[in-house]
């Protein structure tokens, strides 16, 4: 369980939110949305401490993640898979070796488990026959499923995803979200996606985090959502032009 704790982040005089609290159950897929600078990867970042806050806490079964040292807090991140916006592959080596860059660099297994581990990944978002392209000859589609199956190869027990869907067609977007569901469901993974696409957050959320004026201004389930008053929030879902 992740326990969001009246987390406030500024930098410098630019206050992002404040008092931010919630809750991700395990298992659960939150989905946080928002305007383009209200601070969704910002908030993100501090689940895995790549940022602190300035007052506030993140509870991660019931510990700080603040307060952990380098040698904790390396076994923290390696608990958080995280697929980037444009699934951030290193372009000068295969696809292979892009799924297999963390156990290198986290694990001590040797070449015959790094293989058998690389293939399980890259079976789960079905491209167990493309390890030896680059990643410049895979669609973009591909390309985020490659980071997918990296995200996923040192097993994290959290999955952060950064707009997932963002720049694939209609019918690519919803292979990922597909993969979304079956990772959360089969890995047992709890997962949290920054989206721009309603149509994605209707598909893969559990609850939803609506950041706007510079705080958590909605939180709810998917059926709160849907049968929501709250202005703001049905302002920015019908500017996505989704209508649910
Ligand atoms: N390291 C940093 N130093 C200073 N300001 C930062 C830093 N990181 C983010 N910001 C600022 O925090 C604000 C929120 O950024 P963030 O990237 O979280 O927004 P977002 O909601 O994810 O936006 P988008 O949807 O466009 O990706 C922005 O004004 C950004 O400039």
């Amino acid at each position: 369980m992740i326990e969001i704790k009246n987390l406030t982040k500024s930098f410098g005089n630019n206050l992002i939110w404040e008092d931010v609290s919630l809750t991700i159950e395990d298992g659960e897929t939150l989905a946080i949305i928002g305007k383009s600078g209200s601070g969704k990867s910002v908030l993100m970042k501090h689940l895995n401490v790549l940022l602190y806050p300035d007052s506030g806490a993140v509870l991660i079964d019931g510990v700080n993640v603040f307060h952990m040292r380098y040698a904790r807090l390396r076994k923290l991140r390696q608990r958080f898979g995280v697929l980037f916006q444009g699934a951030a592959l290193f372009d000068s080596i295969s696809a292979f070796e892009n799924v297999a860059f963390p156990l290198r660099f986290f694990t001590d297994l040797d070449d015959n488990e790094i293989e058998k581990r690389v293939l399980e990944s890259l079976e789960m978002v079905h491209l167990s026959k493309i390890g030896n392209k680059s990643p410049a000859e895979l669609s973009g589609g591909m390309r985020k499923r490659v980071g997918l199956a990296r995200a996923i190869v040192l097993k994290p027990d959290y999955l952060l995803y950064d707009e997932p869907t963002s720049g694939l067609d209609p019918q690519t977007s919803d292979e990922i979200n597909d993969l979304i569901i079956n990772m959360a469901e089969s890995l047992d993974i709890t997962s949290i996606v920054i989206s721009h696409d309603m149509h994605s957050v209707l598909r893969v959320a559990d609850k939803v985090a609506f950041l706007d004026e510079q705080k958590l201004s909605w939180y709810g389930t998917l059926d709160e959502l849907r049968n929501s008053s709250h202005k703001s929030l049905n302002q920015f879902i019908k500017a996505s032009e989704y209508s649910i």
